[in-house]
């Protein structure tokens, strides 16, 4: 991969103009043999250079297919990307090949999951996974690879790590077999880190770590795509929150705008219920969502006839705030904002841990 840079002069024009990751109009379907799950219909959203972006939402709203379409990970059978461009630095990722895609998700845009230990190999060393990591798109001495290995190892917290470097993963505890697999997950240095939940499986002290790991990956300029039920998460992390409800995206925002003003329906329902994002069940697989229109008008206490559709109202921005957009016919040239944003209580503040 050490060609791959050399024609750079548009890349750095594209570096500062453009987002690191242009997703427009995404929609993967899932077809079981009862039924066709729209799981990702028409979704669009930017990650910038060096910017974390959550992706939040109940559970079966269609986060990991989101975010497991992009570099065509999603398994095709049974889902199928029908619609959309995924644009990553430039290409398109839903039109490369699958061995141009390996490449990209070995050193460009690295993925973790809920449990990233069940990536390493039991019956080989943790270092020698590392070495092998970056080996594959990088020319680097075996001796340059270790001395690389034992100085990640150490920055994500394992003590000790020039002498642990040949241990197997078994030797390790479950916190520390976690940050391992990060690090060998970002062995090659990528452009973005997409986690889903990367904080689930851990206590406390060892979320708190990694929030700290993630936290000085992006000052290094990594951007991160990042699902999670956890607020605090979102809070400490994010830049900006996409809210997924039904397969699409119902509102954009800051952080902060939208833990303070929470102004689509939903997510004022999602923030209310807050406790960890409370996880409700999938009701995807379901008949209960509507699949046009407003997929939140079933419960909304604002639903009026027009959110009947047939297409997912359009975005509007609330109050004229340049990243704050939601997809509500109360918003926008026609809406009226006030009654739902009347109807939102002061938020709660969320430092300070649990609620
Ligand atoms: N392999 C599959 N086969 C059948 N249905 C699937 C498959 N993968 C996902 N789905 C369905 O697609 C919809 C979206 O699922 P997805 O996993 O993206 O939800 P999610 O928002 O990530 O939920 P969670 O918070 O529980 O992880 C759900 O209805 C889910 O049941
Ligand atoms: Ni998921």
């Amino acid at each position: 991969m050490t060609t791959e840079h050399d024609s750079t002069t548009t890349a750095d024009d594209r570096s500062e103009a453009t987002p690191l990751l242009t997703v427009e109009n995404l929609r993967t379907r899932i077809r079981t043999e009862r039924e066709t799950i729209y799981a990702v219909d028409g979704v669009n959203f930017t990650v910038d250079r060096g910017e974390t972006v959550c992706l939040v939402g109940e559970s079966g709203s269609g986060k990991s297919v989101t975010c497991e379409s992009l570099t065509g990970i999603v398994p095709q059978p049974p889902a199928e990307i029908v619609d959309g461009t995924v644009e990553f630095d430039g290409r398109r990722l839903l039109e490369a090949t699958e061995s141009e895609l390996r490449t990209i998700r070995g050193s460009r845009i690295a993925h973790v999951f809920q449990n990233p230990q069940s990536a390493l190999d039991p019956v080989c060393t943790v270092g020698d996974q590392f070495v092998e990591a970056i080996t594959i798109h990088e020319e680097i001495s075996p001796a340059a690879a270790r001395e690389r290995a034992i100085e990640r190892f150490r920055a994500v917290g394992i003590p000790r790590a020039s002498a642990r470097i040949d241990d197997y993963p078994h030797e390790f505890s479950g916190g520390q077999r976690q940050r391992i697999a990060i690090a060998i997950a970002l062995a090659a240095d990528p452009d973005l880190l997409i986690a889903d939940e990367p904080t689930t499986a851990v206590d406390v002290t060892v979320q708190a770590r990694l929030i700290e790991l993630l936290q000085g990956l992006t000052d290094g300029g990594m951007s991160i795509l990042c699902i999670t039920h956890d607020l605090r998460v979102v809070a400490a992390l994010a830049d900006r929150v996409l809210v997924m409800f039904g397969g699409t995206i119902v509102e954009r925002a800051t952080t902060e705008q939208l833990l303070t003003q929470p102004s689509h329906p939903y997510t004022q329902a999602l923030l209310d219920s807050y406790d960890g994002l409370s996880r409700r069940a999938d009701r995807s697989a379901r008949g209960e969502i509507p699949t046009d229109g407003c997929r939140f008008r079933a419960e909304c206490p604002h639903a009026v006839d027009v959110c009947a559709g047939p297409d997912q109202p359009t975005f509007a921005a609330v109050a004229d705030r340049e990243h704050h957009a939601v997809s509500c016919v109360h918003f926008g040239p026609e809406g009226d904002p006030e009654p739902i944003l009347d109807d939102w209580r002061e938020m709660r503040p969320i430092s300070g841990g649990q609620q």
